[in-house]
Formats: C-alpha cells, structure tokens, sequence
C-alpha cells in the first residue's frame, strides 16, 4: 500500500531509489543526509526501530552494515559494533528478515554495506535476488576487487539494485573515471586514507577532489569517512557535495548508551541536530 508521507518519498514499495532519491534533492537544492548503522548492535528489534527513527528525521538514505568478522576498512568504533553484533548471533539471514518487516514503513530508500565474502558464499545472482526481495535499493561492498566489479554490477543492474562504487583520495584520475561511469545510486567518495572513524577536521583534499570528479561526470557524489558535527557538514556541502554520510558518530550513540531506549534517543537528538545542518 502506497501512502504519500511528508512529500520525502512514497512510503512501502512505490518508493524512489537512490538515483531518483538524489534527482529529487537536486531539484530541490538539498544535500542528502545519508546515516549508516550496524545492523543488531545492540539487537536487531533496535536496529528495527533505529531505522524508523532515522527515517522519521529526514534521512534520504539510510546505509545499513552487515555485521562481519573481518572488517577491515572500519575503524574501533564500527568494528566494536560488528563485534558486538556477531556475538548475539546476528546473521545476513537475520538481517534480511528484519528489513523485510521494516522497510514497508521507510520513506527513504536503504543501501546495504556489506563486505565480499557473504556474497561470494552465496552467489552474486542469489544475494542480489535476496536483497531485492527485501526491499533494498542500493549496495556497496567496501572490498569489492577491480577485477570483480563488472560481474557485481551485471548482476545488480538485472536485479534492479545500485551498486555503488567508492572512490579515495589516492584513487588514480583513470580509476576514478571508470568508478564514476560505473557506480549507480551515486559515487561514495572516501574523504580521506586509512579506516571510518570520526575526525576532528574533515581533509580539505576534499572541495578539489570533488571538482575532479564533478569534471567527469554529473551523477550525485556523497562524501563519507570521518564526518561528525555540523560545521564538517556545512564544509562539504559548501564544496558542492551531494550528499553526507556519517557513520561512526551515529553508530557510538547506540554503542555507548546504557540501553537500547537511551541508544535510541541518543541516535534521534543527534540525527536531529545533523540535519538541521544540512543545506
Ligand atoms: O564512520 P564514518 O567515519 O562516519 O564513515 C562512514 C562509514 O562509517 C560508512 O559509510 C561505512 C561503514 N563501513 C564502511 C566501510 C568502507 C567504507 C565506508 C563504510
């Protein structure tokens, strides 16, 4: 059933994807607020309403981590959270289930994170089917290997699911380039080297990277890593920036809190409070 809510998106199936997501910001003159989490830390009934919540604030898309072993492009904070995570015994399966009770009720469209090794155990068309089936929009696997890309994005354009790409700060211009022609939803850009984890000040390489990609190609490009108050959003955005993704900072309101309900509130006031920075 399709119900329009606050004029962001049509709520159940009938809702925009990531690309029609950004389109509709552009229009508008907007940056996207892009929130990640880690699914079940601390439980998956929390990462449930978490979402709710996240949506409820404005978020135009929510990045939802699957919890892996070997998380090697994260920092302490995402990485105690998949710990965390793995140790109630949460699962893709499990994760799966739980997004299937909760996104008829999202507004915004959900973007899975998850690293190589699931897909691979399950098959490429498999999980691409899984996920679409769920109600997921878009995906981004943090180790994705060059020579794997192709054959992850024929599936996901089959399975009608973005596959975005990541470019970093050493991101030769050619590989660049061929990530910007290839990524959909839009093109994640890693605003500095090294693991996720917030920063005190965002790398100002970042307004020149921007320009370099924005030279290339005109698809939305979000810029995540190390994002946490509302002067590092306004920075970005100032720098033309479509979209801003902030993970580490959310994830330490849930991981920090004495329970779930004060997680909950604590991931609300500071979602707030993030989005009324936003342009
Ligand atoms: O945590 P940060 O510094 O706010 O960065 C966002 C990041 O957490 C999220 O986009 C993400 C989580 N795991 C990743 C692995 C690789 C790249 C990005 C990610």
């Amino acid at each position: 059933m399709e119900m329009e809510d606050s004029g962001r998106g049509v709520v159940g199936a009938g809702k925009r994807g990531v690309a029609e997501t950004f389109s509709r910001l552009r229009e508008q003159g907007k940056t996207a607020f892009i929130p990640f989490i880690t699914a079940s830390d601390p439980d998956l009934a929390t990462t449930s309403k978490a979402l709710k919540i996240l949506d409820s604030c404005g978020s135009d898309v929510i990045e939802l981590g699957v919890p892996y072993s070997d998380p090697l492009a994260d920092g302490p904070v995402i990485q105690a959270a998949a710990t965390r995570a793995l140790k109630k015994g949460a699962t893709f399966d499990s994760v799966i289930a739980m997004l299937k009770g909760v996104i008829p009720e999202l507004s915004c469209p959900i973007v899975i994170f998850t690293y190589y090794n699931p897909i691979l155990k399950r098959g490429v068309s498999n999980f691409m089917a899984i996920i679409k089936q769920a109600g997921v929009h878009g995906l981004v696997v943090p180790d994705l290997p060059l020579e794997e890309t192709a054959l992850l994005r024929n599936e996901a354009v089959m399975h009608g699911i973005e596959l975005v790409l990541l470019t970093t700060p050493t991101t030769p211009t050619e590989r660049m380039k061929e990530i910007a022609k290839a990524s959909e939803g839009f093109i994640y850009l890693v605003s500095s080297v090294g693991v996720t984890g917030a920063r005190s000040n965002v790398n100002l390489r970042v307004e020149y990277l921007l320009q370099e990609i924005k030279k290339v190609t005109d698809k939305p490009v979000a810029v995540g890593f190390g994002i946490s108050t509302p002067e590092h959003v306004k920075q970005i955005a100032g720098w033309g920036a479509d979209g801003v993704i902030i993970g580490s900072a959310i994830v330490r309101q849930l991981g920090e809190a004495a329970s779930p309900e004060e997680g909950l509130k604590r991931v609300e006031e500071y979602a707030k409070n993030m989005k009324a920075a936003m342009p």
